[in-house]
């Protein structure tokens, strides 16, 4: 599924946040958003998903396979998140209803927007958990979010982002409030279930070494602005812009490097 954002201008009370943004996802391809805190990233992508907060305004253009997203009914776009666009954010307690089992959780945006029915429920949160590779996914679909660890719980938040199949999947910074062990695996694990299924992907992150991992392309921002673009090979060896520098020497600086042929 292809992603087009055209002049996306973000305001919010008259200051402008996001300043003529613009980039293209190719279907299949993997797109990161990079840039140090405050810098636009995470209200780009709820931009694209229409949930951007209240009192906060969006012109321009987001097209979804050529679809204008910008500007539809709240309802036209609840029925696209969760089928077409599937999310992941950095915080999977705060993703998870703490009062249902991880079941129920995972097979909701099937019950919502593919008609799954109550017999079949069981069956498909256990192949759920078991595409995500949650240990003992018999057991695990009956318990609650508080009952797992933290990367077991965004293993939860990632199947449920790939239940309905989405064409496009957004992340924003799903590793960073993990641990760095389970951080390679998350990224593993997120890597094979966009191949898998196809799907293109849209990561948002200020570490640049992480992206390396995941994505091909990347955009640069900086107080709302694109500093500079392409292939993220390119612009680790050869940066053009100083913020595009600070990021790559942060990524030279990390350690880590994710376990070989994925953990997931
Ligand atoms: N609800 C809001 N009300 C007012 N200003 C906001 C709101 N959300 C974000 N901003 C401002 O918009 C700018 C961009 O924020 P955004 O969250 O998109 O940055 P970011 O690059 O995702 O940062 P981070 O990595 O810290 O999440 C920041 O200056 C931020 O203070």
């Amino acid at each position: 599924m292809s992603l087009d954002v055209n002049d996306l201008v973000i305001e919010i009370g008259g200051r402008r946040v996001v300043d003529g943004v613009g980039f293209s996802v190719a279907a299949g391809q993997r797109f990161g958003l990079i840039g140090e805190s405050g810098s636009g990233k995470s209200l780009t992508t709820l931009a694209i998903l229409g949930l951007l907060p209240e009192g906060a305004t969006a012109t321009g253009s987001i097209r979804l396979d050529g679809e204008e997203l910008l500007g539809r009914p709240d309802r036209e776009l609840a029925a696209v998140r969760g089928s077409r666009i599937g999310t992941v954010f950095q915080d999977p307690l705060t993703a998870l209803n703490p009062l249902r089992t991880i079941g129920r959780q995972l097979v909701e945006p099937l019950e919502l927007h593919g008609g799954l029915r109550r017999s079949e429920r069981h069956d498909a949160a256990v192949r759920l958990a078991e595409l995500v590779r949650l240990p003992d996914p018999e057991r695990i679909v009956g318990r609650y979010p508080h009952q797992l660890s933290g990367g077991q719980r965004q293993r939860v938040a990632i199947g449920i982002a790939v239940a309905c199949r989405p064409g496009l999947l957004l992340a924003d910074e799903p590793t960073t409030a993990l641990d760095v062990t389970i951080q390679a695996e998350i990224l593993a694990l997120f890597g094979r279930l966009v191949s898998e299924t196809d799907a293109s992907l849209v990561f948002v992150t200020h570490d640049l070494a992480v992206l390396s991992q995941i994505a091909t392309d990347v955009l640069v921002l900086a107080h709302g602005r694109e500093v500079e673009s392409g292939p993220v090979e390119q612009i680790l060896a050869a940066p053009r812009h100083e913020v595009t520098a600070g990021l790559v020497a942060a990524a030279r600086a990390t350690s880590w490097r994710p376990a070989e042929g994925g953990a997931a």
